[in-house]
């Protein structure tokens, strides 16, 4: 082949090489690497053909990719994370020129004594690298071994390795910045998960808020039209609030309302149950699978759990402890009925059974239906 053919069929595997490396989907760019500097190693007659990728400040070098030519010996296990240490020359070399070219492994200087040792356990005679140059950073290096015999490397194999180079290093710039891209998608993700369990929760008791409650009530209503089952919507209410903050202070009041969330939350720890705060000393419960006998048991554990937390109130004209009224309602949701509408009816309803208990002396729950 005379030299101009060959470089019209060498640019000609180049441009198809990276054709492929160009439309390789991430995970297949590791394999694609392969290929290329296979096709390379066959193409220039090199016995060995290879990258190496450094750490972001160039004090260690890995192999990561090598071909062999069939029946010679691999390296790339006993090539990983070499220090800078043990390869001083090499490294300076390459930082330095972005290229490292010996013809002949006999010459080498005196201060390469440790590369020569090293391509002497290689078995290598001849060795070509020309760095891998993306955004300015020097990301690594591509090189070709001869093992058989010294070869006097020419300005064309210079040519046609800076060609690799050039497409290995765009195509790992290309993979860094995806896996970038993925971490901060991730950390996006994360951070999105975060803020909706935030936009979901009540700042002060930890419970749901009134936002999410909306979101279950809804949910629910669907559920139990679509399986015909009762639905029970629960308001309640501390009693005599306002005397508490007025005679024990604001602070407490709140850490008051924290106990009281606390206790409800554990009484209704069935998935089919959930507590949100609706406002102010105001709570409200979706109670789904139930019928009036199990409401009504809720609403006594609801109580009792309040009743036992035994938090005192000396203003209080219900109990001398802090207490709470519970109104309910019941209620099979149909598919034809308007769950906006619904919703509006449950909460009406479950108001005026509050309204009742609180009329009839407070410290107890009704349930209409
Ligand atoms: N500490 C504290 N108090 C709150 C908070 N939200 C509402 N309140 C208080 O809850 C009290 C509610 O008082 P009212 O609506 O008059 O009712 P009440 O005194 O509980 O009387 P009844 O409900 O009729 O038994 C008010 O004093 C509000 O300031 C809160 O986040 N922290």
């Amino acid at each position: 082949m005379d030299v101009k053919a060959g470089q019209v069929s060498f640019d000609q595997l180049i441009s198809e090489l990276s054709t492929r490396l160009i439309n390789s989907e991430p995970a297949e760019t590791y394999e694609c690497i392969e290929e290329v500097i296979a096709a390379i190693g066959n193409y220039t007659d090199a016995d060995r053909c290879y990258v190496f990728e450094f750490d972001d400040n160039i004090q260690h070098m890995t192999n990561t990719h090598e071909w062999v030519r069939n029946g010679y010996q691999a390296h790339i296990d006993d090539l990983q994370s070499i220090a800078l240490e043990e390869l001083p020359w090499f490294f300076k070399e390459i930082k330095a020129h972005h290229k490292f070219i010996v013809n002949n492994v006999e010459q080498l200087p005196a201060e390469a004594s440790a590369e020569k040792a090293e391509f002497d356990r290689e078995e290598i005679k001849s060795v070509i690298c020309v760095g891998l140059v993306a955004n300015q950073r020097l990301l690594g290096f591509v090189g070709c071994d001869m093992v058989r015999k010294k070869r006097e490397w020419q300005s064309a194999d210079i040519r046609h390795l800076g060609l690799v180079a050039d497409m290995v290093a765009n195509t790992l710039e290309r993979q860094r910045t995806y896996a970038e891209l993925i971490r901060t998608q991730r950390e996006l993700e994360k951070a999105n998960r975060m803020l909706q369990a935030q936009v979901a929760q009540d700042g002060l008791t930890g419970i749901a808020n009134r936002r999410a409650f909306d979101e279950r009530i809804t949910n629910e209503i669907q559920r139990a039209s679509r399986h015909n089952t009762p639905l029970a919507l629960l308001i309640i209410d501390i009693d005599q609030f306002k005397p508490y903050n007025d005679h024990y202070g604001h602070l407490q009041g709140d850490q008051a309302l924290k106990s009281v969330a606390d206790a409800m939350f554990d009484q209704l720890q069935r998935n089919t149950d959930f507590l949100a705060r609706y406002g102010g000393e105001e709570f409200v419960a979706v109670i789904s699978a139930t019928d009036e006998q199990k409401t009504k048991e809720s609403i006594q554990r609801l109580l009792d759990s309040v009743r036992t937390l035994n938090i005192a109130h000396d203003e209080s004209e219900v109990a001398p402890y802090l207490s709470i009224s519970i109104g309910g309602y019941i209620h099979t949701p149909d598919a034809e009925e308007d769950t906006e509408s619904l919703i509006s009816r449950m909460i009406s309803k479950a108001d005026s059974a509050l309204y009742r208990a609180k009329s009839d002396g407070r410290n107890r729950g009704y349930l209409d239906n």
